[in-house]
């Protein structure tokens, strides 16, 4: 019987959302909500509830239910997770956006910080990369310290098409060929959709190991995918745990009540937010582990509410500029502005309850007073008091924030957090009345890659750039 299967458990994990300081009497009139803002709301906020299950109940809600849906994967992701450990020293996933930003955030969370240099005995797994960037220097340093003949590549792409990481697998599929001759097939997995794309008319043709990413759920919402799951099992996460944190949490987002619905009020409150003109949202961590989090959500908020148009058509140019933090580091880059500049953020910090190691700070320099105060505490306590205090200057500051606590920081809580910031986003666009499942806005950048590298049938995109005013020299200098 695993700890999330025990309700008592469950509840003492519970991710709590801490929202006085987005009320007006607690962070003061002039920029806090009250009570009534909320339900100002509630015809917009029903109506929103309602397309959101109807939306479900279509199927064009598939991550939303990715929790249950996926016994068999997930002894197949298992049972692959388990052969992959013994059989190699590295995985590599070639992934880009929603392919790769979950895994890190993943493994960063739940993994030692510094697990890649962990001693094979204590990592338990092999050492884990995440190349999400096609930098040539980037690519061959790390094909500097791997050795193809051990390592194991996940190509992940939703899409099956995306150039950065075609372009990796492209130069992986002829290295390990070379240096493999037959038996190079077995050192790729493909995750990919079913039938979309060049990625799974590949793997099948060349029999590898594949896994399926479901036609609803898109990448940005794909981490309790096989997206997230394969490479957090084969580095050890108890991927069933996460899975259940996540059915936790989504139960608790599927009442119509804001007040009761933490991610419909997380929502509700960013969206009277951007009406107030607040159109930037940081995301500060005061955990290390939890700091590409931030790097996820900042694709999943700004992706999935970034929009031209909205479903009527009307041109609106929605969305909130996501900033990742991370506390304490950026109280000394950052913060200055968050307390003293432009009111037109929202601020929200991720919390630890708890530390899962403590370094105690030593009582040295008694005689030294502005040193002495530190001594006796811990760095757990400092950081705790650190987030508190950016808190209170915000607050004193009339600035907005949300504070989301992790219990511990665990596969449980770590999946409740995924399921809640997803459900948030996806709220939010229904407030917004624009499409949070698309990203039309990539596209233009994409066709003239295509059409500088001279893809076929992108001629006109090549002529169009050609055609683009040349650069004024007088404006470099
Ligand atoms: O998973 P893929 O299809 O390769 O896509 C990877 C990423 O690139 C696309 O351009 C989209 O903007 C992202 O939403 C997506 O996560």
């Amino acid at each position: 019987m695993t700890r999330y299967r025990q309700p008592q458990w469950q509840a003492q994990m519970k991710l709590q959302i801490d929202y006085n300081n987005m009320m007006a009497d607690y962070v003061g009139p002039q920029e806090g909500f009250t009570r009534q803002d909320i339900e100002s709301l509630a015809g917009q906020l029903q109506a929103a509830h309602q397309r959101m299950l109807a939306k479900r109940s279509a199927g064009e809600m598939q991550w939303r239910d990715l929790p249950w849906q996926q016994e068999a994967e997930v002894r197949q992701i298992i049972k692959t997770a388990r052969e992959v450990r013994r059989r190699c020293e590295n995985f590599v996933v070639l992934g880009i956006g929603g392919s790769a930003l979950g895994p890190l955030a993943v493994q960063t969370a739940l993994n030692h910080l510094h697990y890649n240099e962990l001693p094979p005995d204590k990592r338990g797994g092999p050492r884990f990369y995440v190349l999400d960037n096609i930098d040539p220097e980037r690519v061959a340093a790390l094909f500097d310290i791997i050795d193809p003949a051990q390592t194991i590549f996940n190509v992940i792409s939703k899409s099956g098409s995306t150039a950065e990481t075609m372009a990796q697998f492209m130069i992986v599929y002829q290295m390990l060929r070379q240096k493999l001759g037959s038996g190079y097939a077995a050192h790729i997995i493909a995750t990919t959709d079913a039938e979309r794309g060049n990625l799974i008319k590949i793997a099948r043709a060349e029999g590898y190991a594949t896994f399926i990413i479901p036609s609803g759920v898109g990448g940005r919402y794909s981490e309790l995918s096989p997206v997230g799951l394969l490479p957090a099992a084969v580095c050890g996460i108890d991927i069933e745990e996460l899975l259940a944190g996540a059915a936790y949490m989504d139960q608790l987002c599927r009442t119509a009540d804001v007040f009761a619905n933490p991610a419909y009020l997380l929502a509700a409150l960013q969206f009277l937010a951007m009406q107030r003109g607040k159109n930037i949202s940081v995301m500060m961590p005061y955990a290390e582990s939890l700091k590409y989090f931030a790097d996820w959500y900042a694709q999943l908020w700004a992706e999935s509410l970034g929009k031209r148009y909205n479903l009527s058509g009307e041109e609106v140019f929605t969305g909130q500029t996501p900033v990742k933090a991370l506390g304490a580091t950026d109280q000394h880059s950052q913060v200055q502005l968050y307390t003293e500049g432009p009111f037109d953020k929202v601020v929200t910090f991720l919390k630890a309850g708890s530390f899962r190691a403590e370094v105690d700070i030593p009582r040295v320099f008694k005689h030294v007073s502005g040193l002495a105060f530190l001594g006796g505490h811990t760095l757990g306590e400092l950081l705790t008091a650190e987030q508190l205090a950016t808190e209170y200057a915000l607050m004193k500051a009339a600035r907005l924030s949300f504070t989301i606590t992790l219990p511990e920081i665990n596969p449980f809580t770590v999946g409740q957090l995924i399921q809640l910031l997803a459900v948030k986003t996806a709220f939010a666009g229904e407030l917004l009345h624009i499409n949070a499942f698309d990203q039309p806005g990539v596209e233009e950048g994409k066709n003239a890659t295509y059409a500088l590298l001279g893809r076929p049938g992108y001629e006109a995109k090549k002529e169009e750039l050609a055609a683009r005013p040349a650069k004024n020299p007088a404006y470099i200098i």
